[in-house]
């Protein structure tokens, strides 16, 4: 095991989101000795895991580090927040806009946090991006300088102190970079950059081809098809990604490329075992039932229809992924039309358009 490098600064952070992500960057950060808070919405859970550093509905193996306080039920207080130097957010996107339009009258705005963002989604109703829900909820100048750390990142390996390595991504490289020293480790190697909104398509698009590819084993097909799924996926996501502004070579990165394969080809994946149990033909209500956790990829699936069919680009992957999730299409048959298309192009990115990130960067004041 690769030994924890103590920080020269100790930070204060609360996590919001008591998760297995949430859960287990709290551990990450408290176990490099800065001071952790841990906001839940579960009674039951703050008091257990204040008593036994435990956490009692995921991660259960794990014994978590002992400079977190887990707080709650109630909605962290002015006092607590004002005190933080990190605001961590580790909930569904579909719970973000909730938690900030709370938050925002607790913030003092002459003194603000850093605010970072790992959740992976679009939000259905929207189709908004995080950096949106940000500038409309707690304003432009909080979203302009609103981390997001993106990758190849299971939590359950990563509190095993597993190598893994992230995308971190602001506006603002400044901020990102002061991120990426909150969190780095030898075991956890944070790479920069500056291209949220393609760095957070690529989180949330992932997820749908994970379910993609989870169908496809369900259905009993093998290695060859899973490769093309996450070949065709990454060239898909590229497209989309190209053609609502964000840049080709984000999707080539580790939020990119890489959190697809890792979740295209990993039973631990929630995304991918959604699809799985699909292709085996359970119900989608049953599974979302029984699954324990966030499958982001159910959700962003319905969003992103949307999104593709404003911007007029082919995705068949995503549409098939749609059509089975929410036109009650059965699986096989839909993955059979898909195998039938005829064949495109291998490669044809999108070289105009962009309008969805030029109106997101207008709200942002950032449109010259
Ligand atoms: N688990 C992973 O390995 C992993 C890795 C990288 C990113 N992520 C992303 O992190 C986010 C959280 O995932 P997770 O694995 O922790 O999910 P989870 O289902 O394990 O936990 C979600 C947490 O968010 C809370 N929550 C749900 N809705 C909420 C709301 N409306 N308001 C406040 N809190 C709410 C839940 O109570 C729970 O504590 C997702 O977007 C996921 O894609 C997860
Ligand atoms: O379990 P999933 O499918 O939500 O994937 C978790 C992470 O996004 C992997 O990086």
């Amino acid at each position: 095991m690769l030994p924890r490098q103590q920080c020269d600064k100790k930070s204060k952070v609360l996590v919001f989101g008591a998760g297995n992500f949430g859960s287990c960057l709290a551990d990450h950060l408290g176990d490099s000795s800065h001071i952790v808070y841990m906001w839940s919405r579960s009674e039951n859970l703050v008091k257990h895991f204040n008593q036994y550093h435990r956490n009692p509905e995921v991660l259960q193996d794990h014994q978590f580090a002992e400079s977190i306080t887990a707080v709650g039920p109630e909605f962290p207080p002015s006092e607590l927040v004002q005190e933080m130097d990190v605001l961590l957010f580790a909930i569904p996107t579909e719970g973000v806009r909730e938690t900030l339009t709370a938050l925002k009258p607790t913030l003092d705005e002459t003194k603000l946090p850093l605010f970072i963002f790992v959740n992976k989604g679009i939000e259905i109703k929207t189709r908004a991006l995080t950096l949106e829900i940000i500038a409309d909820t707690c304003g432009p100048d909080i979203a302009k300088v609103a981390t997001f750390i993106s990758g190849p990142s299971f939590a359950k390996e990563i509190v095993k102190r597993q190598p893994t390595s992230v995308s971190v991504v602001s506006l603002s490289p400044s901020h990102a970079e002061q991120a990426s020293q909150l969190f780095h480790q030898p075991w956890f190697r944070c790479y920069t950059g500056d291209d949220p909104i393609g760095v957070e398509l690529a989180g949330a698009l992932k997820n749908v081809y994970a379910i993609a590819a989870g169908m496809a084993a369900g259905l009993g097909f093998e290695n060859n098809t899973r490769a093309m799924l996450i070949t065709r996926g990454l060239a898909e996501m590229t497209r989309i990604g190209t053609a609502y502004g964000a840049s080709p070579l984000t999707f080539l990165t580790l939020a990119g490329v890489g959190d697809l394969f890792l979740t295209c080809s990993s039973s631990t994946s929630r995304n991918y075992t959604v699809g799985h149990r699909l292709g085996q033909g359970e119900k989608l209500d049953h599974i979302i039932k029984t699954l324990g956790s966030v499958a982001e990829g159910v959700t962003t699936a319905k969003g992103l229809k949307a999104i593709v069919d404003e911007l007029g680009v082919a995705a068949p992957i995503a549409s098939g992924v749609y059509d089975v999730l929410y036109e009650g299409r059965a699986v096989e048959e839909r993955a059979n039309e898909l195998l039938s298309l005829p064949p495109m192009s291998e490669l044809d990115l999108s070289v105009e358009g962009g309008k969805p990130a030029k109106r997101l960067m207008a709200k942002l004041g950032l449109d010259g």
